[in-house]
């Protein structure tokens, strides 16, 4: 099976996340960088510049030749190190704001297969929290590590100045320490990827819980839900303490590590000092540089713990990233159906296939979900103009037929062709551009209704908004909407979906209407009267004639008034065609027909006509 148009298409290899987003930022993170290198030099000079200060009050001369390098040199160091800090947060910010407009476009042109797949709760987690963890990756990793190495480096090169054996020995201390954390940390990053997958499950769950809260407050099932939902937390937290326990060790270790050091140094220092070996400014000039020591070593610890929680971020954008993309723009081979043809689409104002006998033509298709066949050698034409419906029984195929038009799955033979081309010439925004689709939960999206009336047009309809406003409510009244949108508190500017919204019928009518206005040659429409009034529906009915004049209409209907009035009619049953024709043809030759009307819940709403 392959459920999406790029599943053949080779995986991108080394999606490089946090290159890609360095590259954009390398001035800020370069100014931090040296702004930060200035204030670790700083701050280096202030502990010898403190002996210089004793030497000197131990000879009882001026300390003015000291402090006017101490002062303003302290105070750089802080000005550069807060400057440096803003610019890495702002860097930060940018980043992470790169990341999450990245990952959610990446996101929103997945096939559909990958997007199930993966979750919306999942990717919703990736610009969250992940988003978050990976920030710290360049808080920790670009600047703050490395300028607490040389920190440290330069702290230890300085007493080492000052005394060889006591770096030794403080090293020594250290350096015990340091493999220790250095194995806690490891596990560490382990835990965090535990912790981001149960972050995402959390999150997945949660997001399909209020998708469905209208079900389960229906069901009575909150409590149920609630119990499910707290499941997953506690799978969360028992990751998280997990993780916290292994991190609970890290400072007190490197507390340790420090006493130790700093015990045998005092010990170590006064028996030099009375053996003559060591001065006394030296030795607090040394303690001081041991003091400063923590600082540095606290943010490698810590930062190699978020780096390693950072990473493990990194990987799965790099992931998510991976994940091919259908192609939008890949250029359709050369097609000699197609040809411009001006006179044939001066609503769209683009190229069009030039004598375009079918709209849509199945031959020989045949697909299957993860091996289970739902179509099996499907072979029927829609014409360019007129109404074309499809029947059979729930579960028959007749969605998934309209997914493969619009190039959501792929079939595994035959050949699916839009306006006389196969669907795979196509570009994917060219056929979608072609095709206007009423999908069978009509869905709306969150915005205005001016938003979702013109989703998908390239170019509005009319020139000036007054014209544009004109056009709106004359579509709206054809579908019977105009009253009841004018009655919304901002009339075309109210926002659906959350306070606001429209009923099931109400919004199906608008999705309609979003069809009519569309210039697509192709509409296809799934059950798109399903929860009309038997009024509503006649008056859709024409208005659906109306469209199938110029263009060509196919509409999966379960009603009976619709069947009859379509020019072509064609039944499937559990994946095959069964019969196509008119509605007379197929009551006179398809016994599954007769008896798909015969038992069925439509019900006519006028006397039958001859279809054709
Ligand atoms: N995403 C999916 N993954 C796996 N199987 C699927 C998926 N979508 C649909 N199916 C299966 O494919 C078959 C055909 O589904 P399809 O939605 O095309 O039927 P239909 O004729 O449109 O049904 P209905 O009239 O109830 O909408 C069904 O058996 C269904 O269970």
């Amino acid at each position: 099976m392959r459920t999406g148009p790029t599943s053949s298409a080779p995986a991108r290899p080394g999606v490089r996340v946090l290159r890609d987003l360095l590259r954009e930022n390398t001035a800020s993170v370069c100014a931090a960088l040296i702004l930060s290198l200035a204030a670790t030099a700083a701050t280096l000079a202030i502990p010898w510049l403190v002996r210089d200060l004793i030497e000197v009050l131990g000879r009882q001369e001026s300390v003015v030749g000291v402090l006017v390098w101490m002062v303003p040199l302290a105070l750089g160091a802080a000005a550069a190190s807060s400057l440096s800090g803003y610019l890495l947060a702002r860097t930060g910010e940018r980043l992470v704001l790169r990341l999450r407009s990245r990952v959610m476009e990446h996101s929103l042109r997945l096939p559909l297969s990958d997007v199930r797949a993966a979750g919306p709760g999942n990717l919703v987690a990736r610009i969250t929290s992940d988003a978050m963890l990976l920030r710290s990756v360049v808080d920790a990793g670009v600047v703050q590590v490395p300028v607490a190495v040389v920190t440290a480096l330069g702290t230890i090169v300085l007493m080492g100045f000052l005394d060889l054996l006591l770096v030794l020995l403080a090293f020594a201390s250290f350096a015990a320490a340091g493999c220790a954390i250095w194995f806690v940390l490891r596990r560490v990053r382990k835990r965090y990827e535990s912790i981001q997958i149960a972050t995402g499950m959390l999150a997945q769950r949660f997001t399909t819980s209020l998708a469905s809260l209208l079900t389960i407050k229906a069901h009575r099932a909150e409590r149920r839900t609630a119990r499910a939902l707290t499941t997953d937390a506690d799978a969360l937290t028992t990751e998280m303490l997990r993780a916290s326990r292994l991190q609970s060790v890290v400072l007190p270790l490197m507390s340790l590590g420090q006493e130790v050091a700093l015990a045998g140094i005092v010990i170590a220092g006064s028996a030099r000092i009375a053996h003559g070996s060591l001065t006394l400014a030296d030795f607090i000039a040394f303690i001081l540089y041991l003091l400063q020591l923590v600082s540095p070593v606290t943010i490698i610890v810590m930062g190699f713990g978020r780096l390693q929680t950072g990473l493990a971020a990194k990987a799965r954008f790099e992931d998510l990233l991976s994940l091919p993309t259908e192609p939008s723009e890949e250029p359709a081979a050369a097609d000699d159906t197609v040809s411009p043809d001006a006179a044939g689409t001066a609503a769209a104002g683009r190229p069009a296939p030039a004598r375009a006998a079918t709209a849509v033509r199945f031959d020989g298709v045949s697909f299957s979900y993860d091996g289970r066949p739902v179509l099996r050698d499907v072979s029927f034409s829609a014409p360019r103009r007129g109404l074309t419906a499809v029947v059979g029984h729930s579960g028959a195929g007749k969605s998934t037929l309209f997914h493969l038009v619009e190039r959501f799955l792929h079939s595994d033979r035959g050949t699916v062709s839009v306006l006389d081309r196969d669907v795979t010439r196509w570009t994917l925004h060219d056929l979608r551009s072609r095709l206007g689709y009423v999908d069978q939960s009509f869905t709306l999206l969150e915005g205005t209704v001016r938003e979702n009336l013109l989703l998908g047009l390239d170019t509005p309809p009319g020139q000036s908004p007054a014209e544009l406003d004109e056009r709106l409510s004359t579509v709206l009244r054809s579908v019977d909407l105009h009253d009841a949108v004018h009655a919304l508190p901002h009339g075309l500017d109210t926002e659906l979906g959350r306070a606001t919204d429209l009923s099931g019928g109400q919004r199906q009518r608008l999705a309609l209407a979003r069809a009519l206005l569309s210039p697509a040659e192709v509409l296809l429409l799934d059950e798109p009267t399903s929860q009309m009034d038997a009024v509503n529906e006649l008056r859709l009915r024409d208005v659906v004639d109306e469209l199938a004049r110029d263009r060509s209409v196919i509409v999966i209907a379960h009603r009976m008034s619709t069947v009859m009035h379509a020019e072509h009619v064609v039944a499937l049953k559990e994946g095959r065609v069964v019969a196509a024709g008119t509605h007379a043809e197929l009551m006179e030759d398809s016994e599954y027909y007769r008896n798909l009307v015969e038992n069925q819940r439509w019900a006519p709403l006028e006397p039958a006509v001859s279809a054709g």
